[in-house]
């Protein structure tokens, strides 16, 4: 149900392309989104949060919790359909992640607020393509609480977006 008030115009009068998935309800719930051809799954697999080390850290016969979404999760929908979560805030483990999926784009939220390190977060991560999509939420629309907010939120979206486009330079991407 969620899948088709997410996926199908007709039903909700929503068409959202792509939507972050919990892993842990498995394979079935997450078929119900990849049912709807051309659509996205965003499955959490490192999140930026302190709490990622409850549950994703965990060790299980192929490593950590995380590392085993990763690998299982790539058996059910290929690069082209299945993004992963991976907060920022693990810049340095993003070596280790692109061991499991070299191809996927991996959603990066963590960098602002958060204080990830997106120069980190792309040395580590980045891929031939770029393969990262990097989100950053309050340090843009908290960015001022006075009648300049509109313009600070600008100026800090423009500072990320030239901090990306600084290191696609680097990586020759553009
Ligand atoms: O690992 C995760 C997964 C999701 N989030 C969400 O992303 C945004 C980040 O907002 P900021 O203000 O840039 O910190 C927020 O909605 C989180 O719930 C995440 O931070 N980490």
């Amino acid at each position: 149900m969620y899948a088709k008030a997410f996926f199908n115009e007709d039903a909700s009068g929503m068409s959202f392309d792509a939507i972050t998935v919990s892993p842990y309800m498995g394979q079935d719930t997450v078929n119900s989104y990849l049912s709807y051809p051309g659509k996205w799954v965003i499955l959490l697999a490192l999140t930026s949060s302190a709490g990622s080390k409850d549950f994703q850290y965990l060790e299980t016969n192929q490593g950590f919790l995380y590392e085993t979404v990763i690998q299982k999760a790539n058996t059910w929908a290929g690069a082209d359909r299945m993004m992963f979560v991976v907060g920022a805030t693990k810049s340095t483990e993003f070596t280790n992640i692109r061991k499991f999926a070299p191809d996927n784009f991996l959603l990066v939220p963590g960098v602002g607020a958060q204080g990830g390190n997106l120069e980190e977060v792309c040395r580590y991560g980045m891929t031939k393509d770029c393969g990262l999509i990097v989100n950053a939420s309050r340090s843009i629309i908290y960015a001022s609480n006075g009648k300049d907010f509109a313009e600070a939120a600008g100026a800090e979206a423009l500072k990320i977006q030239l901090q990306m486009e600084n290191e696609l330079e680097k990586a020759g991407i553009i």
